[in-house]
């Protein structure tokens, strides 16, 4: 009590800080102290939820860019995994257009001239909304917060801008271009000119309820998304039944809607002092049992704190006086300002009532919304991850099996190529037995050889030389060609099987999958194998010399000693496979 006495002293005595706003009829200055009122709890929340879904949003737009990103590798991301993440970007979107259009909506109902319309201009401290006696509100009007500092109407469907004077023409049942009952027309008003329109609080003022038989259209058209709903009786007659089906009929399709009782014209009682106290108490019971009993929205404690005893007229009166403006009737009752007080303590339980149910009714459905999105983001980004891990362990796997396979292939190659170098060696001795031996016996037949040798001797020096050229190119065919037929085919036979035995066991440490690429590499040499003895007769018999007495002869013993010298002639083994033709296979 002590708050809201000392809040409406306060907002009296005009102090706190003002906003100025420009009007049809020029500036105008509000007092705009509501730093602390129970509205900043939605104020707050959807600055908050609208911040929490601008990271969603981002948490979204990101996932769907890696989602690209891996879509291009194998059994990671499938293209419907992406595009089931990227519909949640059109999906978040729509929820943050939603929350930035959120706002907190209160719909008045009651009987014609019970005073709907001075409750809500009275809340709003400026005559806004047409009022007067017999049945005035034609129509639906919805006050609103306009976001440019201009006051302006706009009928619901049309983009329209009309003047704000002629909310009267078009809301009034006396005006010829009034609209049908059903009809909204929207009105906005200067945020900066009103707490609650600045905090996103949307007033909605409708025809009275004995003045239509259509009520449920009504109600599905302007009720079921109502935070707040506040029934303004006559506190000179007593609840009505009109009233009360209305109620009934919005409590079976919507379920423990907020109801508010403003028992309106209690200045009346002014007049009647004497039973004050009785017909309040006679009021109160009934609303309470109403409330409590019959539509069973509250219990009859938290009934009674949504009963108020009030006069509109005199609080628009007291808060225009406030503002300076010309009021028709100076004269207020006795107790106004107990009125006052009690309908200053009934707009801050109202915030207090509409700001937790608007919180709790539109932002927690979207705080699921928005919790299952990222839980559901993220199970798909925890599928990729999971996909990914398993590729990475399979791969790795491969690679320590193959990285083994290497190992061992390389150690049996280490062997093979040991093994096959001792072969190469025990043949190249085999060889060089075989031939020294059958050198040895062919320079015992040398001088077969020589004798065949029967070009014209003449002991002249010139001629000579010539002659003994010539008989060294003889002997050097003569004898290359006997060392050729009888060596070529016996180890050129021992060449083949050896290369073939080479072969097959370099094909055996090769993987099946391997061979066919390695057969083109690994082939056994198909050229024909052949002895060549290089024997150069010129520098053998450098330091022979003839006797002519005697003719001349080789020194056979010498000439052996110099065949079989180390540093004399090499066999050449033809082709022999290199290591590095057999490594090259695995490389
Ligand atoms: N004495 C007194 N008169 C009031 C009070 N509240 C409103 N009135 C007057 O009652 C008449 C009807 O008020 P409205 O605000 O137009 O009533 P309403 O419920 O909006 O009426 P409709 O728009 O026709 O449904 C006007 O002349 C008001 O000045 C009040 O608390 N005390």
């Amino acid at each position: 009590m002590a708050a809201y006495v000392n809040r409406s002293m306060s907002m009296m005595a005009g102090d706190g800080p003002h906003n100025v706003a420009i009007l049809n009829n020029g500036p105008v200055r509000v007092n705009m102290a509501n730093v602390d009122s129970p509205l900043q709890i939605f104020v707050r929340a959807k600055k908050k939820i609208n911040d929490i879904f601008v990271e969603i949003d981002d948490y979204v737009k990101d996932a769907v860019s890696f989602m690209h990103a891996v879509s291009g590798e194998k059994g990671i991301a499938t293209p419907q995994d992406v595009a089931n993440v990227e519909a949640y970007v059109s999906k978040v979107q729509a929820i943050r257009e939603v929350l930035k259009r959120d706002h907190m909506k209160v719909a008045f109902f009651g009987r014609t001239s019970n005073g709907k319309s001075t409750v809500i201009n009275a809340m709003l401290h400026d005559k806004i909304l047409p009022s007067g006696i017999g049945h005035t509100t034609n129509c639906f009007l919805q006050v609103e917060g306009s976001d440019t500092n201009e006051a302006f109407l706009r009928t619901d469907g049309s983009e329209e801008k009309l003047n704000v004077q002629s909310v009267s023409q078009l809301g009034h049942a006396l005006c010829a271009s009034r609209l049908q009952e059903c009809s909204l027309v929207h009105v906005y008003w200067p945020r900066e000119l009103c707490a609650l329109l600045r905090d996103d609080v949307v007033l909605v003022d409708s025809p009275g309820v004995d003045v239509t038989p259509n009520l449920d259209e009504w109600i599905d058209q302007y009720c079921l998304d109502a935070d707040v709903f506040v029934l303004v009786a006559n506190a000179e007659s007593t609840l009505m039944v009109t009233e009360k089906n209305f109620f009934h009929k919005v409590s079976t399709k919507i379920s423990q809607p907020n109801i508010f009782i403003l028992n309106n014209r209690w200045d009346a009682s002014a007049s009647e002092p004497e039973y004050l106290d009785q017909v309040r108490t006679q009021h109160a019971n009934r609303c309470v049992d109403f409330l409590s009993r019959e539509l069973r929205v509250c219990s009859p404690k938290e009934a009674e704190e949504r009963i108020f005893f009030i006069s509109a007229k005199e609080a628009l009166l007291t808060r225009m006086r406030e503002r300076e403006k010309p009021v028709s009737s100076p004269i207020l009752a006795d107790g106004h300002q107990v009125r006052y007080f009690e309908f200053v303590d009934f707009e801050r339980k109202f915030e207090e009532c509409i700001s937790q149910s608007a919180v709790r009714t539109k932002f927690a459905q979207h705080s699921r919304r928005g919790k299952n999105i990222a839980a559901d983001v993220m199970a798909a980004l925890e599928q990729v991850y999971n996909s990914a891990t398993d590729r990475k362990t399979t791969m790795v796997e491969k690679q320590r099996l193959l990285h083994e396979q290497l190992s061992a292939i390389e150690e049996q190659l280490t062997t093979i190529t040991r093994q096959m170098k001792d072969k190469i060696n025990r043949m190249v001795e085999s060889v060089e037995h075989k031939v020294s031996l059958t050198l040895s016996q062919e320079i015992r037949r040398l001088s077969a050889l020589v004798d065949e040798y029967d070009a014209l001797f003449r002991p002249e020096r010139a001629a000579l030389e010539q002659y003994k050229r010539a008989l060294h190119r003889h002997v050097e065919a003569g004898l290359g060609s006997r060392l050729k037929k009888r060596l070529s085919s016996d180890i050129g036979h021992e060449m083949d099987e050896a290369q073939k035995e080479m072969a097959e066991r370099m094909y055996s440490i090769l993987p099946s999958h391997k061979r066919g690429a390695a057969a083109a590499v690994i082939v056994p040499h198909q050229q024909p194998f052949e002895v060549l003895y290089r024997l150069n007769c010129d520098n053998l018999c450098a330091d022979f010399h003839e006797d002519l007495s005697f003719r001349f002869s080789y020194g056979i013993t010498a000439l052996i000693q110099r065949f079989q010298g180390k540093h004399a002639n090499r066999i050449a083994l033809k082709n022999p496979p290199t290591y590095a033709q057999v490594r090259h296979l695995w490389l």
